[in-house]
């Protein structure tokens, strides 16, 4: 089907004029296909890949059905993570911009409830929020939902899974019987679509799905390397794409902050994310992955779902996820609205077996390649900064410094004005010199998985011949990187809605 103009989507001027607001120029194949079945009243359950509009194909009809003229909340969206449900307020914020009398409000856990309890006084049409706090503003009787026209489950299969399965019962028994809802994910599995069908009436399923289950935007490759070797293998690969907006996935929150220390001392401009941390700091660290002020987020699969952060370059599983459809979610945050983007799967051992099942379950392709060589690096630094020199060259305005040249050259007959460019070149990018990566068996060929060539590799590991010792990635004093030493860590034990994520579901990764 093709995409449809919003012309076509019988919007009202005020919806037709954000969307422009917004930049977007045509409604993508999810919205061109369940806006008209949203609108017509139906209950829905919709499927299509990562970063392809799901947010806006709920969103569009939610907001063009909200009656002003009624009091009351309308309109809930439930989301699985509280920067998620920042992050569709705003896309909500932005699609109510030229509608007047329509205000949306995030209701989340581990922000003053006071707070939220004057705002809700505004009387907002539209609740977008985590779970445990709705739950928490229903039982105060702050939170009324019997105008209830519209429920909205965004990354539907999770919402429906263990952890959030008992309080989405406890908030569906609550509002009226008569809506509509809505179920929107990338995945879902079989077992959940079941469970979905008995919280909706007669839903129709739209799906966009292709082949794959993945988008085809990003290049999906994995690389077999050791535990000890991983954070090797992160910085050679960081270094040699020149990634300057990635997420490195891991699978505890312990991980995460270790890893996250680990590259903030070899000079990366790192934080982390999880549910240990407070609020404050995990909306600190949100804002500043957004606005590109720190290059790597370090986060567990709190970060998994729904982000939506502009030009993320990379997506690396330092960890592979437990479950299948977090592969999907986890690499989905790169790639996003037709942009291309690029996952790394760190694989050791048994690793590749399940690797083995989700590109069964994605039906896609992930291509195996080898660690970057030093080599191939330094390269890569020396053409950043040619092209850094090229860039001032063209853009002039250093004549006042040719006096100083020749004055050099008068000094002496053996220098020339070669020499004169090629130390200055070395002044100015003297990391490039100093910068060493350590030999490790990351140059050494081998595949983990196969025992022969493993016993190569202990051979070489026991050797320690090979070993040049060369002091180490980067030093800290010559990296030329951003190097801040806040983790950004809290001891909220807060997961989700002020309470441990791990305490409520069976993942023990947030
Ligand atoms: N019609 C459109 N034209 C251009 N960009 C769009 C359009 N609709 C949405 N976008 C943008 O595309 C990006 C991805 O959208 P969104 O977050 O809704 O994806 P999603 O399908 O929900 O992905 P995920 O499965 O990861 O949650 C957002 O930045 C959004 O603003
Ligand atoms: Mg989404």
């Amino acid at each position: 089907m093709e995409n449809l103009n919003f012309n076509e989507l019988n919007l009202s001027d005020a919806m037709k004029k954000a969307l422009d607001f917004m930049g977007f120029e045509e409604a993508t194949p999810i919205q061109s296909k369940a806006i008209p079945v949203v609108m017509a009243g139906h209950d829905v359950i919709g499927q299509a890949q990562t970063g392809t509009g799901k947010t806006c194909a709920f969103g569009i009809p939610a907001v063009e059905m909200i009656d002003t003229k009624h009091q009351g909340v309308q309109v809930l969206v439930l989301c699985p993570t509280r920067e998620l449900a920042i992050q569709v307020s705003e896309e909500f914020r932005n699609l109510c911009k030229y509608k007047k009398g329509i205000k949306s409000l995030a209701i989340y856990g581990g922000q003053s409830i006071d707070r939220q309890i004057m705002a809700l006084k505004g009387k907002p049409q539209i609740i977008i929020g985590t779970p445990g706090r709705i739950m928490d503003h229903m039982r105060r009787h702050t939170l009324k939902f019997q105008n209830l026209k519209m429920a909205v489950l965004d990354e539907a299969d999770e919402m429906l899974n263990m952890g959030f399965r008992e309080d989405i019962d406890t908030i569906f028994s609550q509002i009226p019987e008569e809506r509509q809802t809505m179920l929107f994910s990338a995945t879902m599995p079989k077992g959940i679509l079941d469970i979905a069908e008995l919280y909706m009436n007669h839903p129709e399923h739209v799906v966009t799905l292709q082949k794959e289950v993945t988008i085809d935007t990003i290049d999906q490759y994995y690389i077999e390397v050791r535990e000890n070797s991983k954070l090797e293998l992160l910085c050679r690969l960081i270094d040699s794409k020149n990634i300057k907006l990635g997420i490195i996935f891991c699978n505890t929150k312990w991980k995460v902050d270790e890893l996250c220390t680990s590259l903030q001392a070899r000079g990366y401009s790192a934080e982390a994310l999880h549910g240990d941390m407070k609020q404050r700091e995990r909306d600190r660290v949100m804002n500043k992955f957004r606005k590109g002020q720190v290059e790597l987020l370090i986060a567990t699969d709190v970060a998994a779902r729904g982000i939506d952060v502009n030009d993320v370059e990379a997506v690396f599983n330092y960890d592979i996820p437990t479950d299948t459809e977090y592969y999907v979610h986890r690499i989905g945050r790169t790639g996003r609205a037709g942009k291309k983007g690029v996952s790394y799967s760190f694989v050791f051992g048994r690793d590749i077996y399940k690797l083995k099942d989700i590109e069964r379950y994605t039906k896609s392709r992930i291509s195996r390649t080898k660690p970057p060589t030093v080599s191939s690096i330094e390269a890569v630094r020396m053409q950043s900064a040619t092209e850094e020199v090229m860039a001032a060259l063209a853009a002039g305005g250093f004549s006042k410094y040719t006096e100083a040249i020749e004055r050099i050259l008068e000094e002496s007959d053996d220098i020339t004005t070669l020499d004169i460019a090629a130390a200055l070149f070395k002044m100015k990018f003297s990391e490039l010199d100093s910068r060493s990566y350590e030999e490790s068996e990351l140059d050494n060929d081998f595949t983990l998985n196969k025992r022969d060539k493993f016993k190569d590799v202990v051979k070489y590991r026991g050797e320690g011949s090979h070993q040049k010792g060369r002091g180490g990635y980067g030093s800290d004093k010559n990296r030329g990187r951003d190097r801040r030493r806040d983790s950004g860590r809290g001891k909220d034990g807060a997961g989700r809605d002020g309470r441990s994520r791990s305490q409520s579901r069976k993942k023990p990764n947030n």
